[in-house]
């Protein structure tokens, strides 16, 4: 059976919304510091108002409303002064009180005039507000309510300061504490078994032995996964046994939302994953795109499974097509990466039937006056090529139906990183020969 990247993208996004264990999870409730990047489990309402009292916009006089007749200049007698944290006294018809940015308006006051447009324009000092009496002030006419930041007026008490759903970051976290609120319900991470396959795959930092190789896709996608926000449990590499990978998934049920496995699942005489999971409700399939054509889908006990091919770069191509984005779809985090128009340096040639990703470095030339950047491929479409994918900051999309492709001509890339700045976004999705004629 073979699948378009859409069909398979659809497939994936259907397989974690049915990760009931993930939407039933119980919130966490997290200091502020430690939430950043999780997401909201439920509506937040402010028990307080912002800011929570009249205060002064600046640094300044207060002057009473019945002085507010527009008759200018006042001359008005100088009150004891307002710092910032105290609780002043009422002011009296034809007095100023100074007044310090942040500082609760006394009872009476209409209006601030900052200190630069008052005359003397600098504060008495602390032996003068002590030791003189009859101090006055030359003030302009203001208008009532000018420099006051009233009560409430950035967010009401008993209002929804944030919605279940909202991801946190610095400006979210920082709005709870200034409601007063020390902690913060998050829902659980969604919570990935994974396993590497394949009796030549061993661990980093051992000696390596005849005919074997390193694993790399276990650091690759816990890596991957971590950074798209999820909680990643690592199993040790997995031997071509079917009994030692069926071992492994018992009892799994509930404690995941989802087993992802690398390598198994196309056509050698050894697959384990394929081998193991022969008489279970997973599908194994292949989707016409390349590198990632190989594919497994379904549940086991349960829960949701994807099985990516071995090749490192495969399994990366597979993570960014399918996993990302259905995984920001389920959980509320960023899911799809910035999609970019870029022209090639080179022509290029992709299969047919296909939607091909290629990995290339797309440098920024909007300064320039060139419009949209360039994007030059590293390595070719072969998906060991780890090295290559390493110095990489885009994959470049050449979707089924491309053929040729002469240099100088856009295509669209996926950043794997920032964008740059200056640079203009596609809309995100899948890229379409279309979207950037
Ligand atoms: N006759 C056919 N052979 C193959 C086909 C096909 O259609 N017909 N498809 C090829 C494609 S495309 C891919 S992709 C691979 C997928 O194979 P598997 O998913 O079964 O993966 P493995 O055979 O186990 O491994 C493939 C490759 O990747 C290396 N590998 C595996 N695990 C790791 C790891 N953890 N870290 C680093 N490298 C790993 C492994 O040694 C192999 O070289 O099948 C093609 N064959
Ligand atoms: O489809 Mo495989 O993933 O090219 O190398």
């Amino acid at each position: 059976m073979t699948r378009s990247v859409e069909e398979h993208q659809q497939a994936v996004l259907g397989l974690l919304r049915y990760s009931s264990a993930f939407a039933d999870g119980a919130p966490e409730i997290l200091p502020l510091a430690t939430a950043r990047g999780r997401v909201l489990a439920e509506d937040l309402l402010s028990p307080v108002n912002l800011p929570p009292f009249d205060n002064s916009q600046m640094d300044g006089y207060a002057v009473h409303g019945d002085d507010l007749d527009g008759s200018a200049p006042l001359y008005l007698a100088v009150a004891p002064p307002v710092p910032a944290g105290a609780e002043p006294v009422a002011l009296e018809p034809g007095h100023a009180a100074p007044i310090m940015t942040g500082a609760m308006i006394p009872e009476g006051a209409a209006a601030v005039v900052p200190i630069e447009n008052a005359v003397p324009s600098q504060f008495p000092t602390t032996g003068q507000y002590c030791g003189e009496e009859g101090l006055t002030v030359e003030l302009p006419v203001a208008q009532a309510g000018s420099f006051i930041r009233r009560a409430g007026s950035d967010l009401e008490a008993g209002s929804a300061a944030l919605v279940a759903g909202t991801l946190l970051g610095p400006s979210q976290l920082g709005l709870l504490a200034a409601c007063g609120l020390a902690t913060v319900p998050v829902r659980p991470r969604f919570r990935v078994l994974l396993l590497s396959t394949g009796d030549e795959v061993q661990e980093p930092g051992t000696e390596l032995a005849p005919g074997r190789i390193f694993d790399a896709n276990t650091t690759l996608l816990t890596t991957a996964l971590e950074e798209a926000g999820a909680h990643v449990q690592r199993h040790s590499v997995v031997a071509d046994n079917p009994e030692e990978l069926r071992g492994a998934l018992q009892n799994i049920g509930g404690q995941v939302n989802l087993i992802l496995s690398t390598g198994g699942i196309s056509q050698g005489a050894y697959e384990v994953v394929k081998q193991a999971l022969a008489d279970s409700s997973v599908e194994f399939l292949s989707v016409a795109m390349q590198p990632g054509g190989p594919q497994a889908i379904g549940t086991i006990n349960g829960v949701p499974f994807l099985g990516f091919p071995g090749n490192p770069v495969s399994a990366l191509v597979s993570f960014e097509m399918f996993l990302r984005p259905a995984l920001g779809t389920v959980t509320g985090l960023p899911g799809n990466r910035v999609c970019l128009p870029a022209r090639l340096t080179e022509d290029v040639q992709s299969p047919e039937g296909k939607h091909q990703v290629r990995r290339g470095l797309y440098t920024d030339r909007s300064g320039q006056g060139e419009g949209i950047g360039d994007v030059t491929l590293l390595g070719g479409p072969g998906s060991h090529l780890l090295h290559a994918l390493a110095a990489s900051n885009a994959l470049v999309h050449l979707p089924a139906g491309t053929g040729t492709v002469e240099a100088g001509t856009p295509v669209a890339v996926w950043l794997l990183g920032e964008l740059r700045q200056g640079a203009q976004p596609l809309h995100p999705g899948n890229p379409t020969r279309e979207a950037l004629t």
